[in-house]
């Protein structure tokens, strides 16, 4: 079994939490609140901002080609999507431009992005990359199980389409590969650290998803 394969196993229990998320059940049957759904996407356009800045931080440390390649185009598909499918999704939902000026990142988006900045600054680029895989495998797991569940018409069918795309697997193919590459040159310590940020990031995408069911901002 690869690293990834090994690694994604020991999160399985919390891939089952993540499939089981009413945000997620409500997203494919289209009884998903409008405010639910609002606050997400005005949430994810923050942390996107943010993910885009960590990918370009780790094509710059990528020690090959194909690390420095991939991640800087992850780079700029993150800021498409932040621009192009999240501008859609303000205009259909009603979130104006004051309304995504002004919003304060949540803690979870906070919490989230933040990680993965620290990782990028303070740790090896095999656990930068590591942190950076559940971005991509998640949501493309969660777009495959969802999208021949989903209702049609749906609200949020062009959100279900994009992650449900094979090119967002067969980006997460190549990341993977990365993760893979990786993780066979390091010793057994970076191994064990790098496990450590994919089962953190994989529980701020729960995280992520949860706070957005219960529209939560900070507790004071
Ligand atoms: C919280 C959160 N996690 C993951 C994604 C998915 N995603 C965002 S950028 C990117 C890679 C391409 O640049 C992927 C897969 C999201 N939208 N929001």
């Amino acid at each position: 079994m690869s690293f990834c394969d090994t690694i994604w196993e020991e999160v399985a229990p919390l891939r089952q939490s993540i499939l089981a998320h009413p945000f997620l059940a409500e997203l494919a049957d289209g009884t998903l609140s409008p405010e639910a759904f609002r606050h997400y996407i005005v949430q994810d356009s923050l942390y996107l901002a943010e993910y885009a800045r960590v990918l370009a931080i780790a094509a710059a440390r990528a020690p090959t080609a194909a690390g420095r390649m991939e991640f800087s185009d992850g780079a700029k598909v993150a800021v498409q999507v932040e621009e192009v499918l999240h501008q859609a999704f303000f205009a259909q939902f009603g979130v104006t431009a004051d309304m995504a000026r002004t919003a304060e990142a949540t803690p979870e988006c906070l919490g989230y992005t933040s990680y993965l900045a620290s990782l990028a600054a303070t740790r090896s680029y095999e656990e930068l990359i590591a942190g950076i895989l559940p971005c991509f495998w998640v949501y493309w797991e969660v777009g495959c199980a969802i999208k021949p569940r989903a209702s049609s018409p749906n609200p949020y069918g062009a959100w279900i389409d994009t992650y449900a795309d094979p090119s967002f697997g067969a980006a997460t193919d190549r990341v993977r590969a990365l993760v893979d590459e990786a993780a066979a040159n390091g010793t057994p310590a970076t191994r064990a650290a790098m496990k450590t940020a994919f089962c953190n990031a994989t529980r701020y995408e729960w995280m992520f998803w949860d706070s957005a069911h219960r529209c939560a901002g900070w507790p004071i």
